[in-house]
Parts: C-alpha cells; sequence; structure tokens
C-alpha cells in the first residue's frame, strides 16, 4: 500500500496481485483538517503490507503498519499510532476552537512566557485553528523602530526597549482576533496587563531547564537578556533565567489561565516535557481558555 497527500486529503492506494498482473487502486481517503493540510508537505508515508492481498478484501488501515518520517521533527520515526495522533491532534484542535469561537467574541488572546517557551510557534497554530492573525510584539517594536530587539537593547538599553514595547501592546490592544506573542519580559509593566486584559492572557510555562535546551540550541544573538554569562550555552542560558524568573513569577501567575508542560507531561505519563509537540500544547491552551471563560467568567459552553 502507499499514499498521497493531496488537495484537502491523504489518499492511500492498495496494490494487488490479480491473475498475477499487479493493479494499483485506490483504498480510502482520509479528510485533513487545516492543521494536518499546512503540514502535509512534511509528511511521507510508506506503507508496508504483507502480499497476496485478494482483490476486493477489505483492507485495515491500522493493521497496515504504515511508517512515517516527519521531517519537521528530524529522526522521529512516527508509528501507525501517532499517525493517527497527528490526525486527532488536529481535528481536535478544530473542534476546540469551533467550541469556544463565538465565547471568545472576537477577544484577543495574548500569551505571556519566558523567553523561549514556544509563545510564537503555539501562537501561530492557535491564530490559524481560531482564523485569527497572528502577531509578535517584539516585530512590531521591530517595524517600529526599523532596528531589532538586540540592536534595541545595544543603542539605547532596556529601558528604551520596554517603553516601545508598551506602545506596541497599546496598539494591538485596541484590535480584535489576534493572537499576540508578547515578549518574556511585557509582564512586568503594570500598564501592559492593562492593554492585555482587553483580551485573554495565556502563562505558557516551560520548565527552565527545557528552556535553557532550546535558547542554547537556537543561540542567544536575538535575545539580549541572555547575551552576558560566561560559561557553556546551556549553562549561561539556565543561570539567567532563573534568575529572570524569580523576578516575574509573581507577574505571570496574573494570567487568566496557565498552561503548564510539566503537569501536561505527567498526565500523559511523560517523564520530561521534551515529548510535548506544540500541536498537543496549542490544545491544552484552547482547553485552559474554555476552563477560564466557564469558570471564570461563568460562560456557559
Ligand atoms: N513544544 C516544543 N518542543 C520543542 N521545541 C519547541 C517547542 N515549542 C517551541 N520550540 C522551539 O523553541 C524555540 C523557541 O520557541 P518560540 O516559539 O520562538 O518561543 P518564544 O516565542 O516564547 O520566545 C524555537 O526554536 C522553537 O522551535
Ligand atoms: O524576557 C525578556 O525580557 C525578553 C524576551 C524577548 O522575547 P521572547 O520572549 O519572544 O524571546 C524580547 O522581548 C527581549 O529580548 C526581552
Amino acid at each position: 500500500m502507499d499514499a498521497k497527500a493531496a488537495g484537502n486529503s491523504v489518499h492511500f492506494y492498495a496494490t494487488m496481485n490479480v491473475d498475477k498482473a499487479s493493479v494499483r487502486r485506490p483504498a480510502v481517503s482520509l479528510q485533513c483538517s487545516p492543521v494536518f493540510r499546512k503540514e502535509r508537505k512534511n509528511l511521507q508515508l510508506l506503507v508496508s503490507r504483507n502480499a497476496g492481498q485478494k482483490a476486493g478484501s477489505r483492507i485495515e488501515l491500522p493493521a497496515a503498519g504504515v511508517s512515517c518520517s516527519y521531517k519537521k521533527f528530524p529522526g522521529s520515526t512516527l508509528d501507525t499510532e501517532s499517525l493517527w495522533s497527528s490526525f486527532d491532534n488536529g481535528l481536535m484542535l478544530k473542534d476546540k476552537s469551533q467550541e469556544i469561537a463565538s465565547f471568545l467574541d472576537g477577544r484577543c488572546i495574548y500569551l505571556v512566557g519566558m523567553m523561549g517557551s514556544g509563545k510564537t510557534t503555539v501562537g501561530r497554530i492557535l491564530a490559524d485553528v481560531l482564523g485569527y492573525c497572528f502577531r509578535d510584539s517584539d516585530k512590531l517594536v521591530e517595524q517600529a523602530c526599523g532596528k531589532s530587539v538586540a540592536e534595541l537593547f545595544q543603542l539605547y538599553g532596556e529601558g528604551y526597549f520596554r517603553e516601545k514595547e508598551s506602545e506596541a501592546l497599546r496598539t494591538l490592544s485596541l484590535m480584535h482576533r489576534l493572537v499576540v506573542s508578547t515578549g518574556g519580559g511585557a509582564v512586568v509593566r503594570p500598564i501592559n496587563w492593562k492593554y492585555m486584559r482587553r483580551g485573554i492572557t495565556v502563562y505558557i510555562d516551560v520548565p527552565l531547564e527545557a528552556l535553557a535546551k532550546r535558547i542554547s540550541a537556537v543561540g542567544t544573538a536575538s535575545r539580549p537578556l541572555l547575551h552576558h554569562e560566561s560559561g557553556d550555552a546551556y549553562t549561561k542560558a539556565l543561570t539567567r533565567l532563573s534568575t529572570l524568573f524569580e523576578e516575574r513569577a509573581d507577574d505571570y501567575a496574573n494570567a487568566n489561565a496557565r498552561v503548564s508542560l510539566e503537569n501536561m507531561a505527567a498526565k500523559m505519563g511523560h517523564r520530561d516535557v521534551s515529548n510535548l509537540t506544540p500541536s498537543i500544547i496549542a490544545i491544552e491552551a484552547l482547553e485552559q481558555i474554555e476552563y477560564y471563560l466557564k469558570q471564570k467568567e461563568g460562560t456557559n459552553l
């Protein structure tokens, strides 16, 4: 059996021996959610099945031994179960976003959390499934000033950047239907909360060790606050992140909803958070937003 992604679907084809001739015919097609559609370019399916399939016999896909190489996650070979999980995740994202969309009523979602916590990565997925636009407050500052965040810190200092960050958040707070990835330090200024409170704030809570691992893998050039310590990249990042987190922990706790990767990993029986994909985290974010809307606002979802 082989498979081909096309349009909104993945089509599976069965090759059978009929009267000694090899016949390839469509077996089954699966509709894909928008999230999966977007990612399907990266999916290569290699489907192996025992030879000798009789013409007309029913094909049971889960038993077909589907193996996938998913280029977005280098080196990972997903088994059949994971293939279905990625379908499931796409469907769950779509379902959950549809459930809460009308109750959000166009309100913006502000993602807060430490540097590298996945605000941008998860934010893009959320915007996609909710039919919202995605905005990154750092990018807005960079566009307004014509300089990178690192240059702004270097040329004018952190205070100047924080002013510009507040201006960007004020501008964003006047808009609707946005998922906003905020800079990790946006939470320290009370005025920013005034702006973000016009929408729903979600804290992505990632263990510092995982953050240091991610950040040391991509480098600290674009994150000036992590650029000064001595030592190897991981230890430098972890030391600085720990200090910053101590200063900010209470501010992050102000968010309306919290997505704790540690709690998620524990619930799913994972030893650490490294198996939690951005899609799974986005689903949890939608769950937590729903919980907030139900509990805190008394919405009857
Ligand atoms: N769930 C995840 N698992 C592993 N790596 C992730 C995950 N989410 C994000 N990353 C990676 O971590 C880095 C920082 O993510 P990013 O979304 O830019 O964070 P932020 O916007 O909060 O600074 C990126 O290299 C990204 O690919
Ligand atoms: O934590 C912080 O103070 C900062 C986080 C950065 O954004 P990300 O959280 O997107 O990396 C950026 O705003 C700036 O480097 C300062």
